[in-house]
């Protein structure tokens, strides 16, 4: 409809014109004032926390999702890395190093498992009602599932492999405005600095997307981990060090990695990042975030074959999921 592609074109010349703007003037749901900048109006985040986000770029809520349903997503795990249920469009990521799988002998550790969707178990995690309605308070009422994961770090085998380079995820993702996007992770077990906690930079949120690429590390890197190239080493780093069931929730632009795992012990943790149905797709080329679109294209390459044409935005198109209210896009 023509009205549609000029409220697209209007958001994305503003876009353009300010790509960082901390303020999402652009929903019903922004309120103006110096103290909410990141969240839409909501009644269930406290002064506090609404605070700490606008300041940091993320909130820890403890003890978000119950230990039943992280036993069930585990086992679950188990049983797809084991063989014993197929899942047709899951993204299975085998680690660059680790040679022995926890579950299957004379199998490459997975590392991770993507597009969630895939499996009605795993996807309950993306749809938990006790997720979701903090997320409204990020992207607003009508919610959609653009990625989800399931990381399993693996112990690292002295080549500090298992590390994740600091990034911002918006540098994967080819739709805006960055407001109305949040990451979601939670901890499927105690997670801290010895088995390879999430670090973020606190506040890093408010700066712009950084460029990306591959790191120099001597043993290298796990397929499509880009990090930051440039940045002040002296920032300084928080160790979100969490229990069981803690949830955080982080903006896109907050810049954060994790580090190497020197337990015995596979690290597991379950995220999803969300984006309001109202989100618009932008076009990457030409810039900072050409390069991924060229790794995920080749990717699909060398899966679906070289003929096969699949714009980047199709690509997250075709993967996200109405998880709540309606889009108001198509
Ligand atoms: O789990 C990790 O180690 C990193 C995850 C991450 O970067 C993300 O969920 O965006
Ligand atoms: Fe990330």
């Amino acid at each position: 409809m023509a009205s549609d592609r000029l409220r697209t074109l209007a958001r994305h010349l503003k876009d353009q014109k300010n790509e960082v703007s901390p303020v999402a003037v652009t929903s019903t749901y922004a309120q103006s004032g110096d103290s909410i900048q990141y969240i839409k109006r909501n009644s269930l985040l406290s002064p506090e926390q609404v605070n700490f986000y606008n300041e940091n770029g993320f909130l820890v809520i403890k003890k978000l999702v119950s230990d039943d349903k992280l036993d069930r997503y585990k086992q679950r795990f188990e049983t797809i890395c084991r063989g014993d249920v197929k899942v047709p469009g899951m993204t299975v990521m085998k680690d660059v190093s680790i040679k022995a799988s926890e579950y299957v002998k004379g199998e490459k550790a997975i590392n991770k498992i993507q597009e969630l969707y895939t499996d009605p178990v795993l996807f309950e995690y993306c749809c938990l009602p006790e997720i979701l309605e903090y997320v409204e308070c990020f992207t607003g009422p009508n919610i959609k599932a653009m990625h989800s994961m399931l990381i399993n770090k693996p112990p690292d085998p002295g080549t500090l492999t298992s590390r994740h380079p600091l990034h911002q995820d918006l540098y994967y993702f080819p739709f805006r405005p960055a407001e109305d996007v949040v990451g979601v992770w939670t901890a499927m077990e105690k997670i801290h600095r010895a088995n390879g906690c999430l670090v973020v930079i606190p506040g890093s949120h408010k700066g712009k997307l950084l460029d990306h690429a591959y790191p120099d590390w001597e043993m290298g890197v796990n397929k499509a981990y880009h990090g930051i190239q440039e940045f002040d080493p002296n920032s300084p780093r928080v160790y979100l060090e969490m229990e069981k069931g803690d949830t955080v929730f982080f903006h896109p632009l907050l810049i954060h990695g994790s580090g190497s795992n020197k337990t015995k012990g596979f690290r597991k943790a379950i995220s999803c990042h969300y984006a309001s149905a109202d989100c618009y797709f932008i076009d990457v080329k030409g810039t900072n975030q050409e390069n991924v679109e060229q790794e995920i294209q080749e990717v699909i390459h060398k899966k679906y074959g070289s003929g096969v044409n699949v714009s980047y935005q199709d690509v997250w198109r075709v993967r996200s999921r109405l998880v709540r209210g309606e889009d108001i896009s198509t």
